[in-house]
């Protein structure tokens, strides 16, 4: 059992099951994007432990790079719109596999891959830690995930509560 703040957290995915489903998915990415050069966008802040875990299995030429999602700017029919920030590299005509740590509603998705398109690339992929299906609203194509788990909120590797346990190694749920 953990406390962060306010709350009790269990144990809910370990460090050697990570660490095991990295290996898979990191030799999948390298055999389908061999001889592509691929960019490996990871969004912030949450991606950071799952992206510099995974890069270690993958064994193919790649770039890295981050974005971030400002909190908000403006409204449009699906609630808050969130602008890219940090975008340091030209997406146009290439390969990109953007990193996440979750997609729960699927609403930072949909604002991130409009945010990637409108830059012309040739092919964007998704990669995700973990993937809550009963959450989802608004709907994404996922290429690659690492867990699928149930609408429950967790946190460590990489994922806050109010800011903290993001350097917990494994995942812990909401008790
Ligand atoms: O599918 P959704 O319902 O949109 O939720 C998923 C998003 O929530 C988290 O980000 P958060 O805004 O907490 O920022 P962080 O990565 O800095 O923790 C996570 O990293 C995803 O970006
Ligand atoms: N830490 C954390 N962030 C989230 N963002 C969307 N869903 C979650 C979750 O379950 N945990």
């Amino acid at each position: 059992m953990m406390i962060i703040k306010d709350k009790e957290f269990v144990p809910f995915i370990s460090e050697e099951t990570i660490d095991q489903r990295l290996k898979t998915l990191g030799a999948q990415i390298s055999s389908d994007f061999q001889n592509e050069k691929p960019i490996l966008l990871g969004v912030l802040n949450g991606s950071f432990m799952f992206l510099s875990d995974l890069a270690k299995y993958i064994d193919i030429p790649a770039e890295f790079s981050f974005v971030k999602l400002s909190s908000y700017s403006g409204q449009s029919s699906t609630g808050k719109v969130k602008d890219l920030i940090g975008l340091d590299s030209d997406l146009k005509g290439r390969k990109i596999i953007v990193v996440e740590d979750i997609i729960d509603s699927g609403l930072s998705m949909n604002h991130l891959l409009e945010s990637i398109q409108s830059r012309e690339p040739l092919q964007v992929a998704v990669v995700t830690l973990l993937y809550k299906p009963d959450a989802i609203k608004y709907p994404v194509k996922i290429d690659y995930v690492g867990f699928e788990i149930p609408n429950k909120f967790v946190v460590g590797y990489g994922l806050d509560y109010d800011g903290f346990g993001r350097n917990i190694p494994s995942i812990y749920q909401l008790k």
